[in-house]
């Protein structure tokens, strides 16, 4: 997969994808991440990126021309048709479903907004999808960039040594991941690991992981369980889990 990603802030964009898993996933070739900067491709002496919004009031909007022309260099780098996604707090709110349909594209180009954002003439032409990270307004899209090229680099087969721990991450099956231990098995506090991670019981150790995800997920997000149909086996451990914490 590649992904470009349009920023005034290329040296962020680098930084954050040479480290950990996706750092590890570009050496090995299976994701590249390209960060170009609309300051290039100014023509003024003052490399000016931002102009007043129309309207007046506060607030400024990136410049188009530069943005035009380095999306244009951005889609006419390699022959592969890009999605092109901006990053913007009006944008749907980014999920790991989506962050699944994203991971399977070959190309994405991430629109970094800066200022109070780019000319809505613009959105309409170049833009394919606008994403939030979520509700809050940052000072630039960079961060929601990041986010996409981590959740989908570590998505792509072989970024993982152990793919199987992606299968089990939190939102992967709708639901909340549950608790993790490592050693010591009782802490300088006395707190001990369950027992049932030290049985080597592997069926009950799945099943206590599956009735923890559950009722993780029932007492913090309860608006994800809402969304799902349980088997006849989760509602039981469900159940026991309520009957359990109700107590
Ligand atoms: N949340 C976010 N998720 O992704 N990006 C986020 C973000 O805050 N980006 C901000 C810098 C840029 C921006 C873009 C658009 C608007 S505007 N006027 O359209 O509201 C305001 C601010």
């Amino acid at each position: 997969m590649r992904i470009d990603v349009l920023t005034l802030f290329p040296e962020f964009i680098h930084a954050a994808a040479a480290v950990g898993v996706v750092g590890r996933a570009q050496q090995r070739g299976l994701i590249e991440v390209a960060a170009w900067n609309p300051r290039d491709f100014t023509h003024d002496n003052y490399r000016r990126v931002d102009e007043r919004t129309f309207g007046g009031g506060p607030g400024m909007v990136m410049s188009t021309r530069p943005l035009t022309d380095c999306l244009a260099a951005i889609r006419t780098a390699v022959p592969e048709p890009a999605r092109v996604i901006y990053l913007t707090p009006q944008g749907a709110r980014l999920t790991q479903r989506r962050v699944r349909e994203l991971a399977l594209l070959p190309r994405l180009a991430l629109v970094c907004g800066r200022y109070e954002g780019i000319d809505e003439r613009l959105i309409a032409r170049e833009i394919d999808e606008e994403i939030s990270i979520g509700d809050y307004v940052l000072s630039g899209g960079e961060l929601g960039a990041a986010v996409i090229i981590d959740a989908v680099g570590r998505l792509q087969p072989g970024a993982l040594n152990d793919a199987d721990s992606a299968a089990h991450d939190s939102f992967e099956d709708g639901l909340l991941d549950c608790p993790h231990y490592t050693r010591p098995e009782v802490d300088a506090q006395g707190d001990a690991v369950p027992a049932v991670l030290l049985s080597g019981d592997h069926a009950a150790i799945a099943r206590w992981r599956r009735r923890e995800a559950l009722g993780r997920t029932w007492l913090r997000r309860p608006d994800l369980l809402a969304r799902m149909t349980l088997s006849r086996a989760d509602r039981a451990l469900l159940d026991d889990f309520r009957r359990t914490w109700l107590a």
